[in-house]
């Protein structure tokens, strides 16, 4: 294909377009920034050779696709990216029939590109469609990128897989995989080689391919082509990611292939934003900026739950050897770096491998030691099972440290730390339990340090709710703390930050009410509640949860078994649908959980 100098300078505008308005919206609203400039040519490119209308244009994670947003339709609503009621930060199917699928959790586009490439298949319709995949280094070093790969190296679909090489995940990326990505063919032997190798096969076809191949296995340098193609993938690259003619070329070829294909290009993260660029970790995500100092436009105050989490774990580890931990590609984002730089033997990134994380620190309470796997609430649903059959089963005191639990705002749907409640409660040996400020999570890791089976704590994003309710006592299993004490009728039974909500709520009305902090959602406290149900024959419950199977679920369940059949429960958690993204108070105010609409309501039920 022979593009015209023309249309590669239109092109190279229209780029330059994109990464302003990327800019401008990111530094007012806040997003994925170094990831999608980064992607800019590669998504340019894309639509060039590939039609979103037709073949499948699948992104991994998807925060790297806001032009490929500008690009089809929607330059005008970019405006409202992220906010309340406006764009999604992901792909998104109902906002755009060029979104093909929800994607937020890494390392699942290889598989929907699999998928899709069998109904292309099954559709005949292989002559038109081609499901176009955008994969980054970070997300390669996840599991379920192999069992895609293994898959289509063996059934061999036409697919392009554009692996976007920027040489960072959120952090570093970790691994043999990023490895043998980034360093064999950084070297320049290795590229003068190749540039050699590739002029003799583009010569002599299809046996000088064999050949080269065999010399660059017998040269021993594992490379990302060798990987591949060992796999039944074909390779080309290392191409550069910013050089539009190259890529419509290559992309143009890789099409015309049909086969599965992966071209590797390489891009810098933050490219197009100077004070971006070389800070990957620090771009990769961001909150409102001011665009010509780089400023982030507030810093908030009060201490984040991740910075206590971090703090009392820190404190902990200094004293006891045996505690350890894990984060799965978020170290920064967990607070796992500051143990990870005290104690570089005892605490691992272990790439986005949440179900590697799990199962390797089962592994490590087997042998005596104490692991800490620090996960946001999210990211466990990828390793459900390795909590259950390796831990659980097992009866092993791994403390599941869950960051991010409850609404996280503009992240939105994909990354809402709901659900953990609902799915942990079921499973046999697990304890359950949650702090509501900074003494209590002290309290509840000292806890969690000493409990020799499997536990969860969950922490909310940001700062806890402050109150002024009573000191938090010592946790001890199953054990709840009555907070206020009233003779009425009404009793607010809080979980985790939830009690914030409940005392803030008891702010708006105009009668007194019991608080009591639970705790322990699982093993509940029998004691108080039986105690408790004989008092108050109206009970409102405050979690940042699902509702179905969670803490207002636990107390039902609990009093039918107790068949205490006249006290009402109602519970103020989430009702069982997806929660949008956007700024949390707008979200939660949508959802009618703000504590004035709470108290509204509860002010109606007691009438
Ligand atoms: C299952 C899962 N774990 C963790 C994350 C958090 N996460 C989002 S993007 C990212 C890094 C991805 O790196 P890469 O694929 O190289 O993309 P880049 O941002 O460098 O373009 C991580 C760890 C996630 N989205 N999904
Ligand atoms: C894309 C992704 O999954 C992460 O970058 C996530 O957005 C991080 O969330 P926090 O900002 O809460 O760390
Ligand atoms: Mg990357």
């Amino acid at each position: 294909m022979n593009i015209q100098l023309s249309r590669i300078k239109e092109l190279e505008e229209i780029c330059k377009d994109i990464r302003e308005e990327i800019l401008r919206v990111v530094s007012k609203n806040g997003g994925h920034l170094s990831s999608t400039l980064g992607a800019t040519e590669l998504i340019v490119a894309m639509h060039e050779v590939f039609d979103s209308k037709k073949d499948p244009f699948i992104f991994d994670v998807s925060h790297q696709s806001y032009a490929h947003k500008l690009l089809t339709g929607r330059w005008k609503e970019f405006d409202t990216l992220r906010e309340f009621g406006g764009l999604c930060g992901y792909t998104k199917p109902s906002e755009s029939e060029h979104d093909y699928f929800v994607a937020g959790h890494s390392s699942t586009s290889i598989s929907l590109g699999v998928g899709a490439a069998k109904a292309i298949a099954l559709k005949g319709e292989q002559d038109s469609r081609v499901p176009v995949v955008m994969i980054g280094d970070g997300a390669m070093t996840a599991g379920m990128v192999y069992e895609a790969l293994n898959e289509l190296g063996d059934r061999k679909y036409p697919m392009v897989i554009i692996l976007n090489d920027n040489e960072m995940s959120i952090s570093k990326p970790i691994g043999a995989v990023s490895r043998i990505l980034s360093s064999a063919m950084a070297s320049p032997f290795y590229q003068n080689f190749k540039r050699h190798t590739e002029n003799f096969v583009d010569n002599f076809g299809e046996s000088a391919r064999y050949i080269a191949k065999r010399m660059e296995e017998s040269l021993k340098l594992i490379t990302p082509g060798i990987l591949f193609e060992e796999m039944g993938i074909d390779y080309i690259g290392p191409v550069d990611g910013h050089n539009l003619t190259s890529l419509i070329e290559i992309l143009q070829k890789a099409k015309e292939l049909k086969k599965p294909v992966i071209v590797h290009a390489q891009t810098i993260k933050g490219k197009g934003y100077e004070i971006a660029e070389g800070q990957e970790e620090k771009w990769h995500g961001v909150g409102p900026f001011d665009l010509d100092s780089g400023n982030a436009a507030k810093k908030s105050s009060a201490k984040s739950a991740t910075q206590i989490y971090s703090e009392a774990l820190l404190h902990l580890a200094k004293q006891n050897e045996k505690i350890v931990g894990a984060t799965a590609a978020m170290p920064t984002g967990t607070g796992l770096d500051e143990l990870m730089k005290v104690f570089p033997d005892r605490f691992w990134d272990v790439a986005i491998a949440e179900q590697h994380a799990v199962t390797s620190m089962a592994a490590l309470a087997k042998e005596g030691f104490k692991p800490f796997c620090t996960i946001y609430s999210t990211f466990l649903q990828r390793g459900y099972d390795q909590v259950i059959h390796d831990t659980c089963l097992m009866n092993l005191p791994v403390v599941f440290a869950l960051d991010r639990a409850g609404i996280v705002g503009e992240d939105g749907e994909t990354h809402q730390g709901v659900f953990d409640i609902s799915f942990l409660r079921a499973i046999p040996n697990m304890t359950l339990f949650a702090p509501r400020d900074e003494k209590s999570f002290h309290q509840a890791m000292a806890f969690a340090s000493e409990y020799p089976y499997p536990c969860s704590l969950r922490y909310p994003r940001g700062a806890f709710t402050q109150t002024d309710l009573p000191d938090s006592l010592p946790f001890e299993l199953s054990k709840s703390q009555l907070l206020r004490s009233e003779s009425g009728d009404v009793l607010f039974i809080g979980y985790g930050n939830g009690v914030g909500r409940a005392y803030e709520t008891s702010k708006y009305l105009d009668f007194g009410v019991s608080i009591l902090d639970l705790r322990f959602v699982k093993p509940l406290d029998e004691e108080m509640l039986r105690e408790m149900a004989t008092k108050h024959k109206k009970w409102f419950v405050f979690s940042d949860s699902a509702k179905m199977g969670g803490v207002g679920s636990a107390i039902l369940e609990f009093l039918a078994k107790e068949k205490i059949l006249n006290v009402e429960v109602v519970s103020f958690e989430y009702e069982d649908r997806f929660i949008t993204h956007g700024n949390t108070k707008q979200v939660e105010e949508s959802l009618g959980l703000l504590p004035e609409q709470l108290a509204k309501k509860i002010t109606e039920s007691v009438k």
